[in-house]
């Protein structure tokens, strides 16, 4: 079992990595966790997949409701959170009980919020089920929902009490969230890994990458674990991690999340802003041409679709990594080196 201490100068928790760890998931969580009441947050793809196996970890030992909504980013709302309060208040969940996100990203940034914000904090476990929260959104406590203006606009910094990562559970994801995750583990190696970047390419197939997978989900929490501890709150090396996030969250809200996924969205973020950086002599030549054979090879989309212009740049301005006048953006000296530039404003056009 790989563990990854997560150490923060307010808290400190662990994530587990190992297959089939969720057949003794309700074990583990006995040592630390007892007489409490359980409310498991997932959505409908997920339970019915596993929803029998999760709550028969729980059932002898602690008093469980499983609270399930429809999968997809449109479950990350106002309308959604409100259900989730009202479902875990019907439970009468107090502060000493524990919500688990048994999900992807989507679950996990909803349930992360609700458990921040309910009765001022509630404490939570992350099992990420999908290959992007299992390297990415699980770790770090970014939780958020989106409104109809734009992606993660309201949010906390909270971070679970441990996470469980289980990679037999990507068994059963839809090929097409397969390299939705992708994107993200591309993006670790454009911003921090060329050697992660190039095994990447190497691969030669999926069964390839799926022999690998403990260890490339090893990998990226660990870049995330470096960087977060660093800085928790966003506010200098962090925003690496936002590489194509700038452009991307806006093609995802321009197509009112049903065009693209996140990760689809993020490879057209790269994507973009490195070809604009390559060609006004930012980014080493041919780093371009990489992340377009990359992101080919996962299935990924690159081209920027057809957008208004002037829509992308008032999302853009809702950015969370502007401050007043500024805005900070990610670029690449090359594959491997990710670095943020202060930009005015009024600059942002030339970028994208
Ligand atoms: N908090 C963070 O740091 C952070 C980081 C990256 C992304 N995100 C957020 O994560 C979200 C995207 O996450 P996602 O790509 O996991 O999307 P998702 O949660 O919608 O999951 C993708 C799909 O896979 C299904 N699924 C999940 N696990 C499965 C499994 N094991 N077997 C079968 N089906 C399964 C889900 O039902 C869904 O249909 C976005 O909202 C994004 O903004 C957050
Ligand atoms: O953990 C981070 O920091 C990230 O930026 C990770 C991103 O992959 C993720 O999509 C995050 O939710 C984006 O955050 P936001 O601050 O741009 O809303
Ligand atoms: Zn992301």
């Amino acid at each position: 079992m790989y563990e990854i201490k997560i150490n923060l100068a307010h808290k400190s928790y662990s994530i587990f990595i190992k297959n089939g760890l969720i057949d003794y998931i309700g074990k583990e969580i006995k040592k630390n966790y007892k007489n409490k009441k359980i409310a498991v947050i997932t959505d409908i793809n997920v339970e019915k997949f596993y929803g029998e196996k999760i709550m028969q970890q729980f059932k002898n030992d602690f008093e469980v409701k499983m609270i399930t909504v429809k999968p997809g980013e449109k479950s990350k709302s106002l309308d959604t959170l409100e259900y989730l309060y009202n479902e875990l208040l019907d439970f009468e969940i107090t502060r000493g009980d524990l919500i688990i996100a048994f999900g992807g990203g989507v679950i996990g940034d909803i349930t992360g919020f609700a458990a921040a914000t309910l009765l001022r904090g509630i404490p939570f476990i992350q099992i990420p089920t999908s290959l992007l929260a299992q390297i990415d959104s699980s770790v770090g406590g970014k939780v958020a929902v989106n409104l109809s203006r734009g992606k993660n606009l309201v949010g906390n910094f909270y971070h679970p009490e441990a996470v469980f990562i289980d990679p037999i559970l990507l068994r059963t994801l839809d090929k097409r969230f397969l390299y939705d995750g992708m994107a993200e583990v591309i993006k670790y190696g454009c911003i921090r890994d060329e050697k992660l970047f190039k095994s990447l390419l190497e691969y030669e197939n999926e069964h390839e990458l799926f022999n690998n997978i403990e260890e490339i989900i090893f990998r990226c929490c660990s870049i995330k674990k470096e960087i977060v501890e660093k800085d928790e709150k966003d506010t200098g090396e962090r925003m690496l991690l936002n590489f194509g996030h700038t452009l991307g969250h806006a093609v995802e809200k321009y197509y009112n999340y049903e065009k693209y996924t996140h990760g689809e969205a993020v490879a057209i973020g790269m994507y973009n802003i490195t070809k604009r950086s390559e060609d006004m002599g930012i980014t080493e030549i041919g780093t371009v041409s990489l992340i377009k054979e990359i992101l080919k090879k996962y299935n990924l989309p690159y081209e920027l679709p057809n957008m208004d212009k002037s829509n992308n740049i008032k999302t853009i301005g809702l950015d969370k990594k502007n401050k007043g006048s500024y805005m900070n953006i990610v670029l690449l000296k090359k594959i491997g080196n990710g670095f943020i530039k202060k930009i005015k404003r009024e600059d942002i056009e030339k970028y994208i």
